[in-house]
């Protein structure tokens, strides 16, 4: 996978820009607010159809402007496609994949990327959900089915916690059996594709790391699931469960059971690394994860996807940026950064900003 050309049109600190990367490594530079973020976020946004800064489009598009365009040239296998995103103050987005109009779902996993920022930190010591969405969009992205069975599941959640609801005003009992039936059906399969994906990723994880510090410490990912030690993924123990806790689910409104209550953990040498790993360790596990992932998602598709890293010159030391690096080339990988041009000790092409 390699992105061709980006053209941001109206879109952030960009009146009319494009840029057309290496299909190597292409750095990024220029002095603080010149828009190096904006450029990776637009890549980013246009793989999945979302900003990782903000969950407003109207933050996106210029500062005075009705409308912002994203359009990225991408070659896949051996076609280029290009994928224009129509951000407006007043309809919303539209999305179009050669000119031809397509849904959000349908965005997923055509422009493949994996995103580094400073924030992944929050990977390890952020909120679950961070890592719940790390493992479904790193899925969403190779299966399309995933992606469609995440969003019936998580239709399915809300809308069990509206008949809960409802029942509280109403005083009458709710009827969840059809809920409880979809959660059950697409929890079942969403389960089983993660622990099968997190399964593979412990296969490389461990690589990755080595290759990054030159040690052997061992680190895998472990799936906790709520209300089983071991993870369980058939349909009639869902149902039992959900059923079993209709009770308490009606005294809080809520839906205590299911993949959108599950998480990860990170394991350093058998210890969640949340809370033993040191700042340099959380790091590297991080950066080790995206590269598992991106031979994931080559495992799955038989391409790399584009490699978007904004502002890692503050997140790795020099020997790791420079096993990074080695790991890149090796693998002929194409990747967009954002940072100063020492980074990458002189190599690739340099995009300066500003
Ligand atoms: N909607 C918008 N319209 C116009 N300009 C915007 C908009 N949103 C952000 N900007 C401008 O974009 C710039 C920030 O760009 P960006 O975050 O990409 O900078 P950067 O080069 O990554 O900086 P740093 O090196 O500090 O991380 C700021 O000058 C900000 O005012």
């Amino acid at each position: 996978m390699k992105c061709k050309s980006l053209r941001l049109i109206q879109v952030r600190s960009f009146q009319d820009y494009k840029v057309e990367p290496s299909p190597g490594l292409t750095l990024f530079t220029g002095p603080n607010g010149s828009g190096k973020t904006n450029l990776i976020e637009a890549l980013s946004y246009a793989s999945t159809g979302k900003s990782f800064r903000t969950g407003s489009d109207g933050e996106i598009i210029g500062l005075g402007e009705e409308e912002g365009t994203i359009l990225v040239d991408f070659e896949a296998g051996k076609t280029v496609q290009t994928i224009k995103i129509k951000l407006t103050r007043s309809q919303g987005k539209k999305i179009f994949l050669n000119d031809t109009a397509i849904r959000k779902k349908e965005l997923l996993g055509l422009f493949r990327t994996v995103l580094f920022t400073p924030d992944e930190l929050q990977l390890i010591k952020g909120a679950p959900q961070l890592r719940r969405r790390f493992l479904d969009m790193e899925i969403s992205q190779v299966s399309p089915r995933y992606y469609e069975e995440f969003l019936r599941c998580t239709r399915a959640v809300q809308q069990r916690n509206s008949a809960l609801k409802n029942a509280q005003l109403t005083g009458r009992k709710p009827d969840l059996d059809i809920w409880d039936m979809q959660i059950a059906a697409s929890a079942s399969y969403l389960v089983r594709k993660r622990l099968e994906t997190i399964d593979q990723m412990n296969r490389m994880v461990p690589a990755m790391e080595e290759r990054l510090t030159g040690n052997k410490e061992s680190l895998s990912i472990r799936y906790i699931q709520q209300g089983s030690d071991s993870p369980r993924y058939d349909m009639e123990w869902f149902l039992e469960q959900l059923s079993r806790r209709r009770e308490e689910d009606a005294r809080f409104c809520h839906t205590s059971l299911g993949p959108h209550r599950d998480d990860l953990r990170f394991l350093l040498n058998g210890l969640d690394i949340s809370a033993y790993g040191s700042q340099g360790q959380q790091r590297t596990a991080i950066l080790s994860m995206k590269l598992s992932e991106m031979e994931f998602i080559r495992k799955e598709t038989g391409e790399y996807p584009v490699l978007l890293l904004d502002d890692i010159g503050s997140e790795l030391d020099r020997s790791r940026r420079a096993a990074l690096l080695s790991f890149l080339t090796e693998q002929d990988i194409q990747t967009l950064v954002t940072g100063t041009e020492k980074m990458f000790e002189g190599e690739g092409k340099v995009v300066a900003l500003g």
